[in-house]
């Protein structure tokens, strides 16, 4: 990490792909270490007052991905913070490394024979889902692993609850804060 940041004080990010599970880990993570926990595609939607969906639709992606970065500027520009990025967030280069400069940034990853079992959840939600077939989907999930692979640390959570993986991820963040002091 190349920022002077002492590690512990530094945010934590949660990366992978749409429905991974990045928002509800990171809220578990925050309510345990105490911090603030900030959901990327929540602050947009408040701002415009509309779901995402409804935002793609009325203004576009391109307006989506220059608010997504406004907002991860804002946030990795200050300390302590829980972030829940986008699943597409990381597919600026600018947002990558701002996020890889301030932060610790978890990628949380999933095989496709799991991700796929939560496509009838995820569909209506994630414009970025809709009308494409399964084949294209999970070519996208792929694609999308490659960008991904910036990160601090990666933590499988194929099995298991939200609970169990919030419990890893402080784990592991412990070794690290204590090993860094
Ligand atoms: N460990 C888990 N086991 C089972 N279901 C889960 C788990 N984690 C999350 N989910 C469910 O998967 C769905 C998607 O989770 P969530 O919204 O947290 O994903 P996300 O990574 O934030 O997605 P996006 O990239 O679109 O923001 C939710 O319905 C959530 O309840
Ligand atoms: O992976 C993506 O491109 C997206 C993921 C969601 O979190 C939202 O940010 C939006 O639906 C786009
Ligand atoms: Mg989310």
């Amino acid at each position: 990490m190349t920022n002077h940041v002492p590690l512990r004080e530094q945010n934590i990010i949660f990366i992978g792909f749409m429905g991974v599970g990045k928002t509800t880990i990171g809220q578990k993570v925050s309510e345990r270490l105490n911090r603030t926990f900030i959901d990327i595609d929540e602050e947009i939607s408040r701002e415009f007052g509309m779901s995402i969906p409804e935002i793609f639709k009325e203004y576009g992606e391109k307006t989506f991905r220059e608010k997504e970065k406004e907002y991860v500027e804002y946030y990795t520009n200050q300390k302590f913070q829980v972030i829940s990025m986008g699943g597409g967030a990381f597919l600026q280069d600018e947002i990558r490394d701002m996020c890889l400069k301030s932060s610790i940034v978890f990628f949380l990853d999933m095989t496709w024979e799991s991700w796929k079992e939560r496509i009838d959840i995820l569909i209506d939600s994630r414009p970025v889902l809709q009308n494409r077939s399964m084949e294209e989907i999970e070519a996208l999930f792929y694609e999308r692993k490659d960008i991904y692979s910036a990160h601090h640390f990666r933590m499988e959570i194929d099995s298991g609850s939200s609970e169990e993986a919030a419990d890893n991820i402080i784990g592991l963040l412990e070794l690290e804060w204590n090993r860094n002091e």
